[in-house]
Parts: structure tokens; C-alpha cells; sequence
């Protein structure tokens, strides 16, 4: 997370940002976020580059964490708990709560040609359609929380060779902006099991964006209700998309490991 909110524009580069992202050579991470000055009568600007120096339009995780941060660097001067935050996505609000943060993620994108995928024309949706990769059929599901994602639904999310397969889905000819690949074992109706291949980052252990669109997959396929909490590697995440507005809503942590200056 950086204070970027002297500039419009980010202070490091893409390739930077590479750089800071290397978990051998710089800081690691599986991104950097950069909290801009708001644009369109918002309170703050969110941009965000992968850890392959790609920008995507949002980060779930991100913008959690983002709050935490801004009302970090606020202090004791904030008046309000939630942020109007402006994002490649549009805009986002993160609100703040005792255990955690509770963001209002908008409405999931469903059309093909909002994802963006060739796997059906650009005005129907992709559900439970047959891809091949890697010399298999998966039936996937692809929804856009802003940025592109992928899901399938599998026996045994553990079995998954993430490494191998995930690099496939990224970069499949269907996908014209690569996807995020979600791998979701339905435990029950109302708790999911989830590994994330990232659009420009690979394996990470969570992914916002991708815990909402499995969970809008989900109820798409008849597979899990419409609040449920999904299982990560880093941790869980409560998702509910709202019958009565049909936005999605998302809550987790988001805390502190350290500050400085690099
Ligand atoms: N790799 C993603 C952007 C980051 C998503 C993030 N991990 C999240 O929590 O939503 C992309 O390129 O779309």
C-alpha cells in the first residue's frame, strides 16, 4: 500500500513495481496499491499493478486493505467509516466494522462480452459451458467483478495442479485480457472451498474479486445459496450477493504487518 495522495499519478513505474513485488530481490507481494487523490467528487483513487507489472481494474483484497490503510493515515481526524473509493471498475465502497471490512463490490457482470471471453457472442452469458485445457473438459463460469474471472467447479480442490493448469487458463486464446481462475469445492450450500490462479500474479492464497464471482457461479449453477463463506488458503471471507439490490457484498480482515520506507 502506498500513500500516493500527493500525485495523480502512481510514483513507480510498472516495472517498479515488478521490482518491489519480488519476494527474493524487494519487499514480495502479490501486488502494489497506490491511494490517489478521489476523482468524480470521490474520497480516494485506488489503481493497482500485479505483480507482472499489469494493471488490473480492481482487487477485493486490495481495497480492504486500502481502508484500513487510509483510515490508518487519516487518524484520529476521520469523520466517517466508509470510503467512496474510484476504481478502473467504477466506484467501490469499502466501510469499515469492528471485525473487519464490509465492502460493497457493485453489480457482477455477466455478459461475455463484459468478461471479456469469445466463449458465447458478447450479448450471452457463459454458464456451465465446456472449455478445453490442458487436454481436458472443465465446464467453467465466467463473471466480471470489474476484472475477468474464470470458475470451475471441482470434486477436490486440493488435487488441483494449480501450477500447470493455471497458466493455461490465464493466457487462453478465449480470454482476450488473460482471466483469474477460480477452483471452487462445494463443501455445502453455504460454504465453498476456493484456490485462485491470478491474472498476473499466479498462486496467491486469496482473491476478493474471485471470492465473489465463484459465489455469483455458484448461484448461477445451483450450487451454493446467496450468502455463503468461501474457504482460502489465507483465511475466509463472508459473500452475499443482495436479492434486494443484487449488489455484491463482501467482508474480511484486513491488518497491519508493518510500515517503512523504501
Ligand atoms: N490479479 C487480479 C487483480 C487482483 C485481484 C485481487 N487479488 C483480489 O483480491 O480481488 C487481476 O488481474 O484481475
Amino acid at each position: 500500500m502506498i500513500d500516493n495522495r500527493s500525485s495523480e499519478k502512481p510514483i513507480l513505474t510498472p516495472e517498479q513495481a515488478v521490482k518491489w513485488c519480488d519476494r527474493h530481490f524487494g519487499i514480495g507481494a502479490d501486488g502494489v496499491i497506490f491511494a490517489l487523490p478521489g476523482q468524480n467528487g470521490t474520497d480516494y483513487t485506488m489503481r493497482i499493478f500485479n505483480s507482472d507489472g499489469s494493471e488490473p481494474e480492481m482487487c477485493g483484497n486490495g481495497i480492504r486493505c486500502l481502508a484500513a490503510f487510509l483510515s490508518d493515515l487519516e487518524g484520529m481526524s476521520r469523520t466517517k467509516n466508509y470510503y467512496r473509493i474510484h476504481t478502473l471498475a467504477g466506484v467501490i465502497t469499502p466501510q469499515l466494522a469492528v471485525d473487519g471490512v464490509k465492502v460493497d463490490m457493485g453489480l457482477p457482470r455477466l455478459l461475455a462480452g463484459e468478461i471479456p471471453t469469445t466463449l458465447a457472442p458478447a450479448d450471452a452469458k457463459v454458464i456451465n459451458q465446456p472449455l478445453e485445457v490442458a487436454g481436458k473438459t472443465w465446464d467453467v463460469t465466467c463473471v466480471s467483478m470489474g476484472n475477468p474471472h474464470c470458475i470451475t467447479f471441482v470434486e477436490d480442490v486440493a488435487a488441483i495442479s494449480l501450477e500447470s493448469i493455471g497458466p493455461q487458463f490465464e493466457h487462453h486464446p478465449v480470454f482476450p485480457q488473460r482471466t483469474n481462475t477460480e477452483f471452487i469445492e462445494v463443501v455445502s450450500r453455504d460454504y465453498l472451498k476456493m484456490r485462485v490462479w491470478e491474472r498476473g500474479a499466479g498462486i496467491t492464497l486469496a482473491c476478493g474479486t474471485g471470492a465473489c464471482a465463484s459465489l455469483v457461479a455458484g448461484v448461477l449453477n445451483d450450487k451454493c445459496d446467496r450468502t455463503a463463506t468461501i474457504e482460502l488458503p489465507g483465511g475466509p471471507l463472508e459473500i452475499q450477493w443482495s436479492e434486494v439490490d443484487q449488489r455484491i457484498y463482501m467482508t474480511g480482515p484486513a491488518e497491519r504487518v508493518f510500515t517503512g520506507k523504501y
